[in-house]
């Protein structure tokens, strides 16, 4: 998986120089339930993690006013919402307004990054155009769950997902081979947004 994020970071000294040091780590949470996902998030937290990833589309049971609020405010990390649709390797099957709307219901009450997938970012990232909170970050996200593409394509990859607007880039891909993570290292370098 590729994260690529320009803008945020904490400078650091290194030979002289100042660098941004970027890299987060992001704890990803899949459980049945909200209560299951407080729990979980309390153990990322002492596990380390940056930030926390709620995976919307693994809930059993989703009201996002009452549960979106609870995972928001009482998450003691910066938090990640992403509810992953089928068409993109995920577990939601509804209705693609209801999708959205959710998503921006959890920008409105704070989330600190979105993810929307490439498909959708378009019409996610119009719709919040003037709405959206100045410490909120969309990641636009791209998943192949077949294989590693050339640099070629992923730089392609890489210019439509910067096109979208987003404030940073994601690509997960399968690595079927070991040379395939150095393609995405060739990448990182051009990747910036
Ligand atoms: O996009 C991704 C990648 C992922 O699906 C994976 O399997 O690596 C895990 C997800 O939580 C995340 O949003």
């Amino acid at each position: 998986m590729l994260a690529s994020e320009a803008s945020v970071g904490v400078p650091r000294e290194s030979g002289g120089r100042m660098e941004r040091n970027t890299t987060k780590i992001c704890a990803p949470i899949m459980a049945d339930s909200v209560d299951e996902m407080v729990a979980n998030m309390v153990k990322a937290k002492a596990g380390g993690a940056d930030l926390v990833e709620f995976r919307l589309d693994s809930l059993k049971s989703f009201h996002p006013q009452q549960d979106l609020r609870i995972l928001v405010k009482d998450c003691p990390l910066p938090s990640l919402f992403t509810y992953r649709p089928k068409w993109e390797g995920g577990q939601y099957d509804g209705d693609e307004k209801e999708r959205l709307d959710a998503l921006r219901l959890a920008m409105e009450l704070g989330a600190d990054y979105i993810d929307v997938e490439l498909q959708a970012a378009d019409e996610f990232i119009k719709s919040i155009h003037g709405k959206k909170p100045e410490k909120l970050k969309v990641i636009v996200s791209s998943h192949n769950y077949q294989n590693t593409p050339s640099v070629e394509e992923l730089g392609n990859l890489v210019a439509r997902i910067q096109a979208t607007g987003a404030d940073i880039v994601k690509i997960a891909t399968t690595a079927v081979d070991i040379t395939d993570a150095a393609r995405i290292f060739q990448i990182i370098v051009h990747s910036q947004v």
